[in-house]
């Protein structure tokens, strides 16, 4: 039943119905004729009664089905509640507000939700009494480990490393190795997300070319001589920058300088490295490429399609093939591509060498020809997938992997048959976020989401604001949604459509009036940015991240959030920012100071591993951190499922993993203050604030309606397995509007809600014709949606599933995340 909206009219003359409604005595005919007469007046009275928002929305405004009067609101200011502040600083830009008329429509937020259990006390957080599972290690050195001194001296001076990891203690010593029995070994490194993986295999590879800088006759143009491969140009970025850091170093020990120059193993600098990923115009790269790359970082399709084509590519000597996030590769499909990189490798490889042995090259000789070239796969996971790539492209490998239980230094981490580690050592399906994360859950009626999640971040912003800037993500279901909640959350504002601010807002942009003499809404839609204020989240900046951006609106989101640029001269790390992100910012990712991660969506891909990925953006290399996960009521069994994929089904060992449930009014109450209740009245008020905002203008309400459908769309994407969970048939459709701050559910949904009216349908019935509906209401959505590069998007995806049915080539990559490596290189497939 609907009954979303409730009429507070807080004026003089505001009558109870109810208590006008009835007479006493009489026959009980006449008793319901006059009562029927008495609400027929007064549903009259309701549509004659000036409203604020109802005066402000034309095709959305529609009474709510069972309204009621509102009589014991005060008439004064307090009618309108202001959100208190948790901090000082909220305190002066969260400012009460007048409300500029006295009448208000409320939404009844805490009426008629499903009832929720309270959560299952838990005396004791699991986090606080476990060690951080990946944090450095006190019991080793790097140089135990057999890294060169002035790596070392750089890792500690620069980059403030000073112990390895588990995963680098178990890795370094395979991988520095030079025993000819272990140092052509493929290698396979598993570890949970933050232990380090990057340094593991880029220090070896460094270490093993660093050599050839005292070799006068070598330079750039001996060509590229390491490669590593990432699923999305982000990552790629993000290894590029590591590598880059690592390549600054002092190419002589401090001791040795200008004194007494120890000239013997004196280094030049030729290694340089190089990024290839889509976006860059091809004639840039093929130069680059020319010169000498001698380490490349590149996603897989760019750098197959220069092997194909960029005769100048120089990789015959290539030495390491590293391929990163080997479980993503693995989603996004690029198994083949990966198959054609190893391909072309090897034949690059056969032709140089021939090449140099019929004297027709005039490169310099000595190359030790013989030495195979090296394959590194890295995962936080052992999936099947992976275990297939795994059998693609390493040979004989050495499984090193780390776990929490590698801190004892008895255990033999490096296995030389992985084939048995897989087995005995670990339950592939299991994958562990580190265990010095504090994961909580809290269970909310759909109506309440959207304020419980300003309730969450107000609470996470103020907690951390004392120390230094919060950084959190916040993760959505689809570009869409996200695009909606970061434009909501710029434009609403407690004062009413206010003009808001609107960081590198364009003189040329600001208010200005309409042809038709109307203050234009400050809160339309900006394409091309990302980066924004909030005033009911004050001092924080909020971004926003999806794979539909452009290139440089993606680097510069996350170049933004990270805080590289600081806010009103503080330092960066004391600025606090929101990611607003789809799943496209789950993998590899690592963003410094994540305080939480948010799962406003819970993923409607990759089940508990890609729950796993996205909390492991936070709680890195020992560092503390937090997972919030947003459950709906009819989602709760969800809790259970997660707890019991992450510490492995069969062990039963609920003490490994689990989840501490907080109450929703909890969290409503620690965001928006207040004693007792108020955080009822609270809430309301910042619903009405949002409300007002999509009721501004078309433009916002069409983005609202379409992040509703977009989301439908892709909750409906569950796979089977989880439908006992993730069922559309189990969503209130009107509720879940108003997490979209729509006063209704948008029609093309709401005409498939319609047979769950009638009461005296047959459950069954209702719920299948409902659901039909409801699936045609998204398809009609899809049929009428005219943007171009949606289009475009939408044909890519259809053919990707085409692809999965197939020959299972391809893998979905989610109902609204398609660019997640770029249009380029799905097109490219698409085209295949
Ligand atoms: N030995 C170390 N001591 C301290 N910090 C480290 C050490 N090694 C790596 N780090 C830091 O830990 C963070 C995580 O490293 P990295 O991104 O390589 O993790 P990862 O295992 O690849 O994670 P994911 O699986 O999420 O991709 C980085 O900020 C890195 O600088």
């Amino acid at each position: 039943m609907d009954d979303d909206l409730v009429l507070n009219i807080a004026t003089d003359d505001s009558v109870s119905i109810k208590a006008g409604l009835g007479k006493k005595g009489g026959r009980w005919t006449e008793r319901l004729k006059e009562k029927r007469t008495l609400k027929r007046k007064s549903r009259t009275e309701e549509k004659s009664t000036p409203s604020v928002l109802v005066s402000k929305s034309s095709e959305n405004d529609r009474p709510s089905k069972k309204a009621r009067i509102e009589s014991a609101q005060p008439k004064s200011t307090a009618q309108v509640p202001t959100v208190q502040p948790n901090s000082s600083k909220q305190a002066r830009a969260a400012q009460p507000v007048q409300p500029s008329r006295p009448t208000q429509i409320i939404s009844s937020l805490f009426s008629y939700n499903p009832k929720v259990d309270a959560p299952a006390p838990r005396p004791i957080e699991p986090s606080k009494i476990t060690a951080p599972s990946n944090a450095p290690l006190d019991s080793s050195t790097f140089s135990g480990l057999g890294l060169n001194p002035l790596l070392i001296s750089h890792l500690s001076s620069k980059m403030d490393i000073h112990k390895p990891t588990a995963i680098q203690r178990a890795s370094l010593p395979a991988l520095l190795s030079t025993l000819p029995e272990k140092s052509s070994r493929d290698v396979f490194l598993q570890s949970q997300t933050g232990s380090g993986k990057t340094l593991s295999y880029l220090l070896p590879i460094i270490q093993d070319l660093l050599p050839l800088s005292s070799l006068s006759y070598i330079d750039r143009s001996i060509g590229t001589l390491a490669i590593i491969i990432a699923p999305t140009r982000e990552l790629a970025k993000q290894i590029s920058d590591v590598l880059e850091a690592i390549l600054k170093m002092r190419l002589r020990a401090e001791d040795s300088s200008t004194t007494s120059p120890d000239t013997s193993t004196q280094l030049t600098r030729w290694l340089v490295s190089g990024l290839l990923v889509g976006g860059a115009t091809r004639t840039h790269e093929k130069a680059r490429l020319r010169k000498g790359l001698p380490i490349l970082v590149s996603t897989p399709g760019r750098l197959l399609d220069h092997l194909q084509n960029t005769s100048s590519f120089n990789v015959g000597k290539c030495r390491w093939l590293v391929l990163d996030e080997a479980d993503q590769l693995m989603e996004l499909g690029f198994e083949e591509t990966i198959t054609g990189i190893i391909q072309g490798l090897d034949g690059r490889r056969r032709m140089a060498k021939q090449a140099m042995e019929e004297g027709k090259t005039n490169e310099v000789g000595g190359w030790d020809w013989e030495r195979r070239r090296r394959t590194i796969l890295c995962s936080a996971t052992i999936r099947e997938d992976v275990q297939k790539l795994a059998g693609t492209a390493l040979s004989n490998p050495l499984m090193v992997k780390a776990t929490e239980f590698d801190k004892d230094e008895n255990v033999n981490t490096t296995s030389s048959n992985p084939e048995k580690s897989l087995v005995i050592g670990s339950n592939p399906e299991t994958f562990t976020p580190p265990s010095q994360l504090s994961q909580k859950y809290v269970t909310v009626p759909l109506k309440l989401r959207l304020v419980s999640l300003i309730a969450l971040l107000r609470k996470l912003v103020a907690e951390t604001q004392v120390r230094r800037g919060a950084k959190i993500i916040v993760f959505l279901s689809c570009t869409d949604s996200v695009d909606f909640h970061w434009n909501l959350l710029a434009g609403s504002s407690m004062a009413g459509p206010e003009p808001h601010s609107l960081a590198g807002k364009d003189d040329d942009e600001s208010d200005e009036s309409s042809e038709d003499g109307d203050v234009k809404s400050t809160s339309k839609v900006y394409p091309d940015k990302v980066e924004a204020q909030c005033s009911l989240l004050p001092d924080v900046t909020v971004f926003r991240l999806h794979g539909s951006l452009p290139n440089n609106l993606r680097l510069a989101a996350l170049k933004g959030f990270t805080g590289s640029q600081g806010k009103k001269n503080k330092p960066a790390q004391e600025n606090s920012s929101i990611l607003f992100c789809t799943s496209v910012a789950a993998r590899g990712l690592d963003l410094p100071l994540v305080r939480a991660v948010v799962q406003y969506d819970l993923p409607t891909e990759g089940g508990v591993t890609e729950y796993v990925h996205r909390v492991g953006r936070t709680a890195r290399a020992g560092k503390g951190g937090e997972a919030w996960a947003f459950v709906a009521p009819s989602e709760v069994e969800w809790v259970k499922w997660a707890e019991n994929k992450m510490q492995g089904e069969e062990t039963g060992d609920s003490s490994k993993v689990s989840l501490i449930g907080v109450a929703v009014e909890d969290l409503l109450r620690s965001g928006f203050g207040g004693r007792g209740s108020e955080y009822e009245q609270r809430s309301t008020e910042v619903q009405l604030a949002f409300e007002r905002w999509v009721l501004q203008n078309k433009e916002n309400a069409l983005m609202a309606r379409k992040a509703f459908l977009s989301h439908m769309r892709a909750y409906a994407t569950h796979p089977s397995s989880e439908k006992h969970i993730f069922h559309i048939r189990n969503l209130h459709m009107g509720h879940l509007a108003k997490a979209f701050a729509l006063r209704d559910a948008p029609k093309s949904v709401k005409v498939a809600h319609a047979p769950s009216q009638k009461k005296n349908d047959a459950q069954t019935k209702t719920h299948r014709a409902s659901n039909k509906a409801k699936t045609e209401g998204v398809k009609d959505w899809e049929k009428s949606h005219s943007g171009e590069a949606e289009k475009r998007m939408q044909a890519i995806v259809r053919a990707q599933g085409r692809l999965i049915k197939q020959g299972g080539v391809m893998a979905s990559m989610g109902a609204s995340e398609f660019q997640i490596s770029g249009g380029y290189d799905l097109e490219k497939l698409v085209g295949r």
